[in-house]
């Protein structure tokens, strides 16, 4: 799913270079569940912004699906977002003046231009009740717990059925328990459906319900542990 060879990202900052990624490697299979973690700053967000093709690499190889980023120009790579890859965030995103539904059909429709308004309003609707929203269709992010906006959150990046799912501590402005609840839930989801997921988590235990973990350090990914 992922081939990632020898990556570094130096940004010029003040006119100074900053190695932000350096001589990273990743290799992962189809429905491969990935967990990184890693101290503040250590470069984890950088990388899921190379994985997702919002970021360029400054120097090595990075293959997401069969396609290598590096060759792809800004449209092909915005089309290669909309078909291959959810992504989940920490502060949820969703659009404020938009209900759930609404949040979860923008994202198919983007995503599935061909289908109808129907075809939309019922594939979001089983996305929603598929992360147990059923009873909140109409409600805008504002009417929502924070739970219920990830779960919504969950339910955009899911609807088009991406192979890969990309999620930066989606459970970072979370209590603990509903955190543990997403993660069960998004981990449920991407089993059922085969999907990849790379999470980035500052929790511990929420990383070792992957199928690997690695850690970032100062820039350098190593894997930590085998967990299954
Ligand atoms: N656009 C940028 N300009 C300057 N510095 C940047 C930029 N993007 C990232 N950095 C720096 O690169 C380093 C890695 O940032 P990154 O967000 O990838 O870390 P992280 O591991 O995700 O951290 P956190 O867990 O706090 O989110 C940090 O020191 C950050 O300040």
């Amino acid at each position: 799913m992922i081939d990632v060879r020898a990556v570094n990202y130096t940004l010029q900052v003040a006119g100074r270079p900053l190695h932000i990624l350096k001589n990273v490697s990743l290799q992962t299979k189809p429905s491969e569940v990935v967990a990184i973690v890693g101290p503040s700053g250590s470069g984890k967000t950088s990388l899921l912004m190379l994985l997702a093709g919002l970021e360029r690499v400054t120097s090595g190889s990075l293959a997401v699906n069969g396609a290598d980023l590096t060759a792809l120009g800004e449209d092909d790579l915005a089309r290669f977002r909309r078909h291959t890859m959810g992504i989940v965030f920490q502060s949820f995103h969703l659009i404020p003046s938009l209900s759930a539904i609404d949040n979860v059909g923008l994202a198919l429709e983007i995503a599935a231009p061909e289908l109808s308004q129907s075809q939309v309003r019922e594939q979001a609707s089983a996305a929603l009740a598929a992360v147990g929203l059923a009873e909140r269709l109409e409600h805008r992010p504002t009417a929502l717990s924070g739970g219920e906006q990830q779960r919504v959150g969950l339910a955009r990046a899911m609807v088009a059925n991406p192979p890969l799912l990309l999620a930066d501590e989606p459970t970072g402005n979370l209590d603990q328990k509903t955190g543990a609840m997403v993660i069960e839930l998004m981990f449920n989801l991407a089993r059922e459906r085969g999907t990849a997921v790379v999470l980035i988590t500052h929790d511990a235990a929420l990383a070792a319900r992957a199928d690997r973990v690695l850690t970032m350090t100062q820039g350098e990914l190593v894997e930590a542990a085998v967990t299954h």
